[in-house]
């Protein structure tokens, strides 16, 4: 490689390229408002895998979907909450194609600063509300990212690409916030820089068309390729995705591959924009074993090749084991662990993460799996107690009256937490107690 200028130094490989925070995704019902996702933070690294593992209903779903922009009526993703894409090449990118949404951030630090932004009547938004410790933790890039630009007057409503640092009028740093895209910028980054893998792969595939004329249709969009030489890219997407006699597949239509192969084709689709980022959404739950775990490695090898940022939704702790570099473990809306895989495992902290690891085949003492009685409640309040306290095998009085937030735990390594009053272990419970009722962050709005 050539030498690189400072510009291209400024990101290191190992950066986040997906910073999600205090995301908070809820569907007002006539019923009720189920705040799906209530507080979600964690980062999507290039080359990683994070693994989203919970039970049904623990709001992995609706946490792709926000990412995707693909949350619907009557969903909202509240205010405070974030989605930032840092790619830099991408925020170039759309900083040019998108300039009139474009936002010199550095510009607006010069005027303003964020005390007094904050004490502005009407603003009614704390720095804990938006996850941050202190009103000295916050940046203004911070403020417009959770969505208080508008109301501040320091951006319009279809402000999406935020430039934090330029050197020599080139973009050394900045972000997409991915809660306030819509229109064209929306459709580049939806399929073009972050792709999705679903469950069911017949929901990506149109039954009248070809799986090449779909694929072809995709690089059409994305890649400005048509006719033969988008045939020929449709090709060798197939192959890469280890479809066989691939020259003739490209010509049939979804119905005439078996499950695997389809799924295999969805990935070839998803790919063939080039993204960043993939989301697959229990994108094997739906196949047998074998069919599965040769998917798991295809997904490994292309991520390895095209350097890929995955997220890896699942309810299955075994499949966790195989794919994920990190973990989250959902609860009812809520992260309420994580860890890389190996300490998770090894060393899990939360009776729920504890709960789900005994109910994988074999790895109980004595013979009998274990699974944890009753369902994940539907988070339809705010959280100012531990949603998991019902189910809890070691919940005390206060997991009625506390919310945990997440806080880290002694197991050897860096960055493990649990949200959970029994942490951090080393301090007397009443110390805990203070701990986890100072950092409470209010109700985001709507
Ligand atoms: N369109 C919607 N309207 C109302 N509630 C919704 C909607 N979509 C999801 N929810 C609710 O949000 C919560 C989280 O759902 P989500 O689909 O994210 O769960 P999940 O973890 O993906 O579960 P599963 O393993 O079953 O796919 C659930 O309580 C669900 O009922
Ligand atoms: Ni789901």
């Amino acid at each position: 490689m050539s030498m690189e200028s400072p510009a291209q130094t400024a990101r290191a490989d190992t950066d986040p390229i997906v910073e999600v925070r205090n995301l908070q995704t809820a569907f007002y019902t006539d019923k009720e408002v189920i705040r799906a996702v209530d507080g979600v933070s964690f980062d999507l690294t290039p080359g990683e895998t994070v693994g989203i593992v919970g039970e049904s209903g623990s709001g992995k779903s609706v946490t792709a979907r926000s990412m995707m922009g693909l949350v619907d009526n009557p969903g909202v993703i509240l205010a405070g909450s974030s989605i930032r894409f840092t790619h830099l090449e991408t925020v170039r990118e759309f900083a040019t194609k998108f300039s009139r949404r474009t936002v010199d951030v550095e510009e607006l630090e010069a005027e303003h600063d964020v005390r007094s932004l904050l004490e502005r009547p009407g603003i009614d938004v704390t720095p804990a509300q938006l996850g941050y410790d202190s009103v000295e933790s916050m940046t203004i890039a911070d403020l417009l990212a959770a969505g208080y630009g508008d109301q501040l007057g320091l951006t319009d409503g279809d402000d999406c690409v935020f430039i934090t640092e330029q050197s020599s009028g080139e973009v050394v740093d900045g972000f997409i916030e991915i809660t306030r895209l819509e229109g064209k910028p929306q459709r580049a980054m939806r399929g073009g820089k972050i792709a999705m893998v679903f469950q069911d792969p017949l929901t990506s595939l149109n039954p009248v068309y070809t799986v090449g004329n779909q694929i072809k249709e995709a690089l059409r969009l994305h890649q400005d390729l048509s006719g033969r030489a988008a045939t020929k890219e449709a090709i060798s997407l197939l192959e890469a995705v280890g479809i066989p006699d691939s020259r003739r597949r490209v010509a049939e239509y979804p119905h005439q591959f078996s499950g695997g192969m389809r799924q295999r084709a969805v990935i070839a689709m998803a790919l063939a924009c080039d993204p960043e980022v993939l989301i697959c959404d229990e994108p094997t739950t739906a196949l047998d074993v074998t069919i599965q775990a040769q998917i798991l490695e295809l997904l490994e090898e292309l991520q390895e090749k095209r350097d890929l940022a995955i997220m890896f939704i699942t309810h299955d702790m075994g499949v966790i084991a195989e794919v994920a570099d990190r973990v989250n473990v959902m609860y009812a809306g809520e992260t309420v662990e994580t860890a890389d895989v190996h300490t998770l495992f090894a060393n899990p902290k939360h009776p729920y993460t504890e709960g789900l690891l005994q109910s994988i085949p074999g790895r109980q003492e004595g013979d009998r799996l274990q699974t944890i009685e009753g369902n994940v409640p539907t988070p339809n309040e705010p959280p100012t107690f531990c949603r998991f306290a019902p189910r809890c095998p070691k919940a005390f009085e206060s997991c009625d009256s506390v919310h945990p937030v997440s806080v880290p735990v002694e197991s050897g390594v860096d960055d493990h937490t649990a949200a959970c009053l029994l942490y951090p272990e080393d301090v007397s419970e009443i110390d805990r107690i203070e701990r986890h009722s100072e950092t409470q962050s209010t109700e985001g709005e709507h």
